[in-house]
């Protein structure tokens, strides 16, 4: 099976957080000016197109990227389909199928226009945390830019999410992706004392039966 890429493409057009730094790729030199190759630099957030969240972004106290596991990143993960909601209660998760895997990936197709910030997006219920710690869950991956409403200061489903153990990866591509079984690699970069890092996500699917 070949992967499939999650990834949103990294372009200065790509939306960010209102406010926060856009991206930008530029050369320091063309092959011309140097005369034997082309070097690009980039500057962007953290926190732009898929991406994973330290828990430092949101807890002084809490994990750098460079101290998580990079174990949380890479494994079989469940791909669930949920769309048309305002939020993701406990009872949309137990109407899914569970069983062993720490590592899920919600597709709500709320994210419509994926070249404009969103103002609404479907989000995380806080009060579902509890049963996805219950069912193991080490890694939650959602296809819009937050786990929490764009508007939210007190971010209650990061820091829930957080106290159960639960990683947060944002901003997946789950456009076309079924319901299903899946290998996932989702790699942060070691940025030292970094609150969070942009990943190249990658799935491909599994057979249940493995
Ligand atoms: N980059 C930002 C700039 C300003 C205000 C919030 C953000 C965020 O990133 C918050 C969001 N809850 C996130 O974890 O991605
Ligand atoms: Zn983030
Ligand atoms: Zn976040």
């Amino acid at each position: 099976m070949t992967w499939i890429d999650i990834s949103q493409p990294l372009h200065s057009g790509i939306p960010v957080w209102p406010g926060d730094a856009p991206f930008q790729y530029e050369f320091t030199y063309t092959k011309e000016e140097s005369g034997s190759v082309n070097v690009g630099q980039v500057q962007m957030s953290t926190h732009t197109g898929t991406h994973i969240d330290a828990p430092f972004h949101f807890d002084e106290a809490g994990s750098k990227v460079n101290e998580l596991d990079v174990n949380l990143y890479i494994g079989k993960a469940r791909v669930i389909h949920l769309p048309g909601r305002e939020k993701i209660k406990a009872e949309d998760l137990m109407e899914k199928e569970w069983g062993g895997i720490s590592r899920l990936l919600i597709r709500t197709d709320s994210w419509r226009d994926r070249n404009v910030f969103p103002e609404e997006i479907c989000h995380l219920d806080p009060d579902a945390v509890p049963y996805l710690k219950k069912q193991g869950i080490r890694l939650i991956g959602l296809d819009v830019p937050s786990v929490d409403p764009i508007d939210s200061k007190t971010l209650p489903a990061h820091h829930a999410l957080w106290d159960a153990g639960i990683h947060i990866l944002e901003g997946a591509v789950l456009d076309n992706v079924e319901e299903g079984i899946y290998e996932l690699m989702a790699l942060p970069l070691p940025i030292l004392g970094g609150d969070g890092s942009p990943v190249r996500a990658v799935i491909r699917p599994v057979a249940e039966s493995l």
